[in-house]
C-alpha cells in the first residue's frame, strides 16, 4: 500500500485532541466550489423493465455500462465512456500519463473533474494533518504522490458532493494507513499483526465492555496513526449512512484483515503458497471494501438483502479480485525492488508453475482478464434476473470503481513503473 503514516503503532504516544463528532451529511450538492451536481442515474421503472425483458446477458452488461437510455437521459451516463474495453496496442500513443499493461482488458475512464480532485486533494490532507496527525510534514510528497484525491474522483464519479467523496477518501487513507504501519516495511511485521489488526478494528466495531475497561479501550483508539485513522473515518462513515450499510463496510474490513493475517502468516514461514491459494488469499486482502461502498457515497441504499445475495456477492468478489490483481501487475516492479519477497501473482505463478518471469507475468495478465469477463458476465446476469433501481446502480457504481481503480494505477507514474516484457 502506498500512505505512510506516523509509524506508532507500538507504545501509546500523547493524543491529539478527539476531533468533533462529524456533522450529518447533506444528501444534496452542497453548494461548496467543488460540488458538481450530478445527475443521478436510477433508471425508472420502464427502464428497468426494458432491462428484465432482456434475454441475453450481453444485453445486460451493455445496459449497465451505458447506464440508462431513453428520452432525457443522456446526462446520466457518468462515466463509462463508449469506448469498447482494450486489450491495449503496445505501441498506442498515451494520451495521460502511465502506460497501460499490454494486453489487459480495461475500460478507459474520462479524465476525473480536475475541481474535484484538487479540492478533494485540499480537504483530505487537512483531515490527516489537522484531525488525525496522520503523518509527519517531511512525509507530504509520499501523500501527494499517493494522489487519493484523483483516485477517489476517478472511482466515485456518481457522488452528488465533495462531503460524499470524503467518505470514500478518508477511508481509503486509513486502510493504507494500516496497511503500511501494521503490514508492510513502514514499520509493519508478520511479528504480533493479529493483536494490532483486532485492536485496529474496534476502532471500525466497537468493543462493549465494563466501565472500568471502557477508558483503556477509548484511549486506544487514539494511540497510533492508523487507529486514529480508522476512528475518526468511520465516525464520519456512520454519521452519512444507515446501520447496514456500516455493517456491510465493518465486514468486509473483517475480511481484509484476515487476508492481511494470512499473508503475514506465510511471509513469517517463508510459505509460498499453491497459485489457487494465493488467489484465495487476495480475495481476502483486497480492494473489496472500497467498492462496496459505492452507494454510500452515491447518497443511496443498496438494501442489505439484495446486497447478500449469493449472485451479487459474486458480482462484488469478481470485481474486488479484479481490481487487486490489477494492483499485483502495476506494483511488480515496485515489490520486487522492495525488501524480501513480496508475494503477488506473477511471482507466485513464476514459482509454483515454473515459468519465466516473463511468462508468468503474462500468465497473470490472463488471469485478470478471465476475472474481468467473468465479472462482467456476472454482473449482467444479475441485471436481468433483478431489475430493481438500486441493483442496476448498484452494479454500475461498482463497475466504475473498478475502471476508476484501473486507471489510477496506469496512471500513477509516480508509485508504480511496468516491467520490461514487451
Ligand atoms: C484500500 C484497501 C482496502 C486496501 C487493502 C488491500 C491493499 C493494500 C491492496 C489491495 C493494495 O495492495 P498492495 O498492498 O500490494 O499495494 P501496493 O502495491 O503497495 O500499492
Ligand atoms: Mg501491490
Amino acid at each position: 500500500a502506498g500512505i505512510e503514516p506516523a509509524a506508532d503503532a507500538g507504545p501509546v504516544e500523547p493524543s491529539p485532541p478527539v476531533s468533533p463528532a462529524p456533522p450529518a451529511l447533506p444528501v444534496l450538492p452542497t453548494g461548496h466550489p467543488g460540488a458538481v451536481p450530478v445527475a443521478v442515474p436510477v433508471p425508472d421503472e420502464g427502464a428497468a423493465a426494458t432491462v428484465a425483458a432482456a434475454p441475453q446477458p450481453s444485453a445486460a452488461l451493455e445496459r449497465i455500462l451505458r447506464g440508462p437510455s431513453g428520452l432525457g437521459t443522456t446526462s446520466l451516463h457518468w462515466a463509462r465512456s463508449d469506448a469498447p474495453a482494450v486489450p491495449a496496442a503496445p505501441d498506442a500513443p498515451a494520451r495521460i500519463p502511465g502506460n497501460p499493461i499490454p494486453g489487459l482488458y480495461y475500460h478507459p475512464v474520462p479524465e476525473p473533474d480536475p475541481v474535484r480532485v484538487e479540492e478533494l486533494g485540499r480537504r483530505i490532507k487537512a483531515w490527516a494533518l489537522d484531525e488525525v496527525s496522520l503523518y509527519p510534514e517531511d512525509w507530504e510528497d509520499q501523500f501527494d504522490g499517493f494522489s487519493v484525491g484523483r483516485y477517489m474522483v476517478a472511482c466515485h464519479p456518481d457522488a452528488p458532493s465533495i462531503d460524499h467523496l470524503m467518505l470514500a477518501t478518508r477511508l481509503m487513507v486509513a486502510e493504507n494507513a494500516v496497511d503500511d504501519c501494521y503490514c508492510e516495511d513502514h514499520g509493519g511485521s508478520p511479528i504480533g499483526l493479529g493483536g494490532r489488526l483486532l485492536l485496529a478494528h474496534t476502532a471500525l466495531d466497537p468493543v462493549h465492555t465494563t466501565k472500568e475497561y471502557a477508558p483503556d479501550w477509548e484511549a486506544s483508539l487514539l494511540s497510533d496513526a492508523p487507529r486514529r485513522a480508522y476512528r475518526s473515518a468511520m465516525e464520519y462513515f456512520l454519521q452519512a449512512t444507515t446501520p447496514s450499510q456500516a455493517d456491510r463496510y465493518r465486514h468486509d474490513m473483517a475480511r481484509l484483515h484476515m487476508g492481511y493475517l494470512a499473508e503475514g502468516a506465510w511471509a513469517q514461514t517463508e510459505y509460498v503458497p499453491e497459485v489457487w491459494e494465493y488467489l484465495a488469499m487476495r480475495q481476502f486482502n483486497n480492494f473489496r471494501p472500497c467498492p462496496t461502498i459505492t452507494d454510500s457515497v452515491g447518497g443511496y441504499e443498496l438494501p442489505a438483502d439484495l446486497h447478500a445475495q449469493p449472485a451479487m456477492q459474486r458480482v462484488i468478489a469478481l470485481a474486488g479480485n479484479a481490481t487487486t490483481i490489477v494492483n499485483d501487475l502495476y506494483s511488480y516492479t515496485k515489490e520486487l525492488a522492495s525488501p524480501g519477497r513480496h508475494l503477488n501473482l506473477p511471482v507466485v505463478i513464476a514459482e509454483r508453475e515454473s515459468r519465466s518471469d516473463r511468462e508468468a507475468y503474462l500468465k497473470a495478465v490472463e488471469v485478470h482478464n478471465d476475472l474481468m469477463r467473468d465479472f462482467e458476465a456476472a454482473a449482467a446476469e444479475l441485471a436481468v434476473t433483478c431489475p430493481v433501481p438500486s441493483v442496476q446502480r448498484f452494479l454500475r457504481g461498482v463497475a466504475v470503481w473498478v475502471d476508476g481503480n484501473h486507471y489510477w494505477h496506469q496512471t500513477n507514474t509516480y508509485r508504480y513503473s511496468l516491467p520490461d516484457f514487451w
